[in-house]
C-alpha cells in the first residue's frame, strides 16, 4: 500500500500538495492518526489541568509542591505546533510484547518525542526512548530486528507531507540512503541547536543508549554529532532511570555561556526540564575570580601533582598529641593518655575518610576511651554520657590542637603566598622553578582581596574535597572536554564519583596549553579509567570540500586522528579569496553576499580583529549579534571571536585572516588548532578572506 522511497511525497510537488483525502491513501491515513494523536494529547493535558488538588493536600506546602508538579506536567504535555508528534512508524513481523512497548499490544508503533495514549490507555505514540523504538534507529537490511516496515515521516510546518518506506525484511528491496534524513541534515540553521531524535544514526544510537552504569568517552571530529549525542544520552538515561536520576541529578558541562545558551533548548524540546547546565568555572565558584594566570602558571596549577601538594598541605595541620586529655565529670577525673590519643589519630589518618569527617569523629573516639574507663570502674554510662564527654571543653581543646579546622581558600592562599610553606609541601613534586612560577608576585592579604584566577578556584575546590566529600550526581555530560586541565577533570570527576559520565571531545580542537593528549589519561584524571572510548567519524555539519581543506591541518595538530568523512550530499561551496589590502571591505562584502542565502551567517575572526570588523559592519549598516545571542529571521549575522567559536555552527561562514587566527595564540600548534575549529563551523558554505597569505600547513 505504501509508496516506495523514490516516490516519497514531496511538499513542493503540486500533485502532492493537493493529495486527496482518500481513506485508502496512506498519507491521508497517517494524517488521520496524527490528528487523533493530537486530540489524545490534548485530552491528556486537559485531564491534568482539571485536577482538583484542594482535597488531597494536607497543607499549603504540599499544595505548592503538587501544583508545581502539575504545572511541569502540563508544560511537558504541550503540543508544539512546529514539532511533529511522531516522526516514524515501525511495523513488526511479530508483536514485541507489552513489556517493551509501554503496554502496547499490537505490531505497529508510531515513534515520537513523547508517549501519547488514548482514553483507554492504549499508546498512540511511543516515546523514542522506549525499547520498542530502538529498531527505528538500529535496524538494517542486514539485521532487520523483526521489522517488516520502517516508515519515516516528513513535515512542512506542523503538517505531515511526506513519508518514506523501507521493507527491511524483504530481500528483494535494496538498501538506500534516506532522502528525509538528507533533507533534515541539509535544513538551514536558524536559532539555537535543535534535537536530532528523528535521525539519530546507528553508531550514535549505540552511545545514546549505553547503560547508566558505564562512562563513555567519545572522540569525534568537528560536526560528528558529539554534542547532539551527549544531550540525547541524558534524555535517554532520564527516561530509562527516571527515579534514580531524579534523586541524584544530572548535569551538562559546556565550555562557556554562549555555548550553553546555544544548546539549552535541546533537552526541554525532548521533554526534559530538570537537567542543570554549567561551565567548569561555575562548578568551582567558591571565590570571586578577578585575576588571570600566565600560561606557565596555569599549566602547573592545572597539573594533577597539585592534588598531592594540597593533600599534604591539608594534612600538615594534624599534629601528634603530646599531652593527655583530662575530662572532669562531677568529682571524678578521667585521663586519656597521649599515647592512646596518638593511636586514635594514626588510625583515623590511615582510614579512607575526609579530613573533616575524621575531625568530627575524633571527639567521639576520645569520649569512647573515657567511657571504657568509666565502665571499667563500675559505672554504666549511656550514649548521652558519651555525647556529653565529646562536647567537654577539654576534649574540644585537644581536638582543636591535634586536628584543627582547615579553611580551603585560606590554605590555597597560603600556598600561593608563602614560599616556605609551598616548598615544604611541594618537595619532590614540583621543581623550584615550578614553585616560583605559581607563587604570587604580590602575596594576597585575605581571601577577599586576593586576585583569584580560574585555576586557583579549581585548587580551592580540590581542597574542599579533601576536607569534605563533594556530593556526587547520577550522570554528568562533559562537552569540549579536550580543553580541561587534569585538575579540572578531577573537579568534574568528584561530581560523579558514584555516578557515570559522558565525555565528549576532539583532541584536534584542544586549544589550551594543557589540552588533553590522550583520552585514557583524561579518563584516569576523571577517576573513570574503566570508561569506554568510542570514535565518531561521519560528519553531519561540514561540506566535503571544506572538511577536506581543514583536514590538511591534522598532521600538524593531531597526527593519527581519522579525518571526518562528510555525509552531506549537498556539496556546499568553498572559496579562498586573497584580498589586496587588510581592510575590512572584502569581508563586509562577503558577509553581504552570504546573507542573500537562507539561514545563519557567522563571521569568525581573530579576537584582536573583532573590534575593527564590528565597526566596518556598523558603517555598512549591517546588524550583527554576539555568539550565543539567538539568530532571528531579521538578524542572521553573528560576529564571532575565534576563541568562542568552538561548538557553534552557522549555515555560512566568512573566515577573516586565518594567519591572524593562528598568530592570536601563544604557539603555532594551538594557533593551527584554533584555525581548525574556525574552519569547521560552516554547514553550507565558507569564504576565507585573507590579505596576509595563508599558513603553509593549508597549502
Ligand atoms: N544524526 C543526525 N541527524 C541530523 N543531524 C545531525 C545528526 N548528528 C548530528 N547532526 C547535526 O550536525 C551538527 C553538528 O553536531 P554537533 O554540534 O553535535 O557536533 P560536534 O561533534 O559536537 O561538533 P564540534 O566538534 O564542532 O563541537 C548539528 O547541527 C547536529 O544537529
Amino acid at each position: 500500500m505504501s509508496r516506495p522511497v523514490d516516490d516519497a511525497l514531496d511538499p513542493r510537488d503540486p500533485r502532492d500538495a493537493l493529495a486527496p483525502l482518500d481513506p485508502l491513501d496512506p498519507l491521508a491515513r497517517e494524517s488521520a492518526h496524527l490528528a487523533s494523536s493530537r486530540a489524545a494529547l490534548r485530552a491528556m493535558r486537559e485531564d491534568v489541568e482539571s485536577l482538583d488538588i484542594s482535597d488531597v493536600t494536607a497543607n499549603w506546602v504540599n499544595a505548592e509542591v503538587l501544583a508545581h508538579q502539575i504545572d511541569e506536567r502540563i508544560k511537558a504535555l504541550a503540543d508544539l505546533s512546529d514539532t511533529p508528534l511522531f516522526f516514524g512508524r515501525l511495523d513488526y513481523l511479530h508483536a514485541p510484547g507489552a513489556q517493551g512497548a509501554e503496554g502496547a499490544e499490537g505490531e505497529r508503533f508510531y515513534i515520537g518525542r513523547r508517549h501519547v495514549h488514548d482514553a483507554e490507555g492504549d499508546p498512540m505514540v511511543i516515546d523514542w526512548r522506549a525499547p520498542v523504538s530502538q529498531p527505528f534507529y538500529r535496524a538494517s537490511k542486514k539485521d532487520p530486528m523483526d521489522i517488516a516496515l520502517r516508515r519515516r515521516f516528513g513535515y512542512t510546518g506542523g503538517d505531515l507531507t511526506a513519508y518514506e518506506d523501507e521493507h527491511l525484511s524483504d530481500p528483494a528491496e535494496a538498501a538506500r540512503t534516506s532522502k528525509l534524513l538528507q533533507q533534515e541534515i541539509e535544513r538551514p540553521r536558524v536559532g539555537p541547536m535543535r534535537d536530532i531524535v528523528a535521525t539519530i544514526q546507528p553508531e550514535q544510537d549505540e552511545i545514546v543508549r549505553s547503560g547508566l552504569g558505564g562512562t563513555v568517552c567519545v572522540q569525534g571530529g568537528p560536526g560528528t554529532g558529539k554534542t547532539a549525542v551527549g544531550l540525547h544520552r541524558v534524555a535517554y538515561l532520564l527516561y530509562a532511570h527516571r527515579e534514580r536520576l531524579a534523586r541524584t541529578g544530572t548535569l551538562v558541562i559546556g565550555p562557556n555561556r554562549s555555548f550553553l545558551h546555544y544548546i539549552e533548548q535541546v533537552l526541554p524540546a525532548l521533554g526534559e526540564l530538570s537537567v542543570r547546565q554549567a561551565t567548569v568555572d561555575d562548578l568551582v565558584a567558591h571565590v570571586e575570580v578577578r585575576g588571570t594566570d600566565e600560561a606557565a602558571a596555569a599549566v602547573v596549577k592545572g597539573d594533577a601533582r597539585m592534588a598531592e601538594v594540597l593533600r599534604r598541605a591539608v594534612y600538615s595541620h594534624v599534629s601528634m598529641p603530646t599531652e593527655a586529655v583530662v575530662v572532669v565529670r562531677g568529682s571524678r577525673r578521667w585521663r586519656v593518655p597521649a599515647y592512646e590519643l596518638e593511636e586514635t589519630v594514626r588510625e583515623l589518618l590511615a582510614r579512607d575518610i575526609r579530613y573533616g569527617a575524621a575531625r568530627e569523629a575524633l571527639p567521639q573516639r576520645i569520649a569512647h576511651a573515657v567511657l571504657v574507663q568509666m565502665e571499667r570502674s563500675g559505672e554504666a554510662p549511656d550514649d548521652r554520657v558519651q555525647d556529653a564527654v565529646a562536647r567537654n571543653s577539654a576534649v574540644k581543646a585537644a581536638v582543636k590542637a591535634v586536628w584543627p579546622p582547615v579553611d580551603p581558600a585560606k590554605l590555597v592562599l597560603r600556598l600561593l603566598s608563602d614560599p616556605d610553606f609551598l616548598a615544604v609541601h611541594a618537595e619532590g613534586l614540583l621543581s623550584e622553578d615550578e614553585q616560583k612560577t605559581i607563587l604570587w608576585a604580590k602575596p594576597a592579604r585575605s581571601v577577599k582581596s586576593a586576585r583569584w584566577s580560574v585555576a586557583d578556584a579549581v585548587l580551592i575546590d580540590e581542597t574542599n574535597d579533601i576536607v569534605a566529600r563533594t556530593p556526587s550526581l547520577g550522570h554528568v555530560v562533559l562537552d569540549e572536554a579536550q580543553d580541561l586541565s587534569p585538575m579540572q577533570y578531577r573537579a568534574v570527576g568528584r561530581r560523579c564519583t558514584t555516578g557515570s559520565a559522558t565525555v565528549l571531545g576532539d583532541l584536534a580542537q584542544g586549544t589550551t596549553p594543557w589540552a588533553t593528549r590522550s583520552w585514557d589519561e583524561a579518563l584516569a584524571h576523571l577517576g573513570k579509567s574503566e570508561g569506554v572510548i568510542e570514535e565518531l567519524t561521519a560528519g553531519f555539519r561540514v561540506p566535503t570540500d571544506v572538511i577536506t581543506y581543514a583536514s590538511r591541518l591534522l598532521p600538524s595538530i593531531a597526527p593519527g586522528l581519522t579525518p571526518v568523512a562528510s555525509i552531506r550530499e549537498n556539496p556546499g561551496f568553498f572559496e579562498v579569496r586573497p584580498s589586496a589590502s587588510p581592510s575590512a571591505d572584502e569581508v563586509v562584502a562577503a558577509c553581504e553576499e552570504l546573507l542573500r542565502n537562507e539561514g545563519s551567517v557567522g563571521l569568525i575572526a581573530a579576537d584582536a580583529r573583532v573590534g575593527v570588523l564590528a565597526e566596518a559592519l556598523a558603517s555598512a549598516g549591517i546588524a550583527c549579534l554576539g555568539p550565543g545571542e539567538e539568530t532571528t529571521r531579521q538578524t542572521r549575522l553573528t560576529l564571532v571571536p575565534a576563541s568562542l567559536a568552538k561548538g557553534l555552527e552557522y549555515d555560512y561562514v566568512v573566515l577573516d585572516e586565518p594567519r591572524a587566527v593562528v598568530d592570536g595564540e601563544p604557539d603555532e600548534r594551538t594557533g593551527l588548532r584554533r584555525l581548525y575549529v574556525a574552519l569547521t563551523r560552516a554547514v553550507s558554505g565558507l569564504i576565507v578572506v585573507h590579505a596576509g597569505g595563508l599558513p603553509p600547513q593549508l597549502g
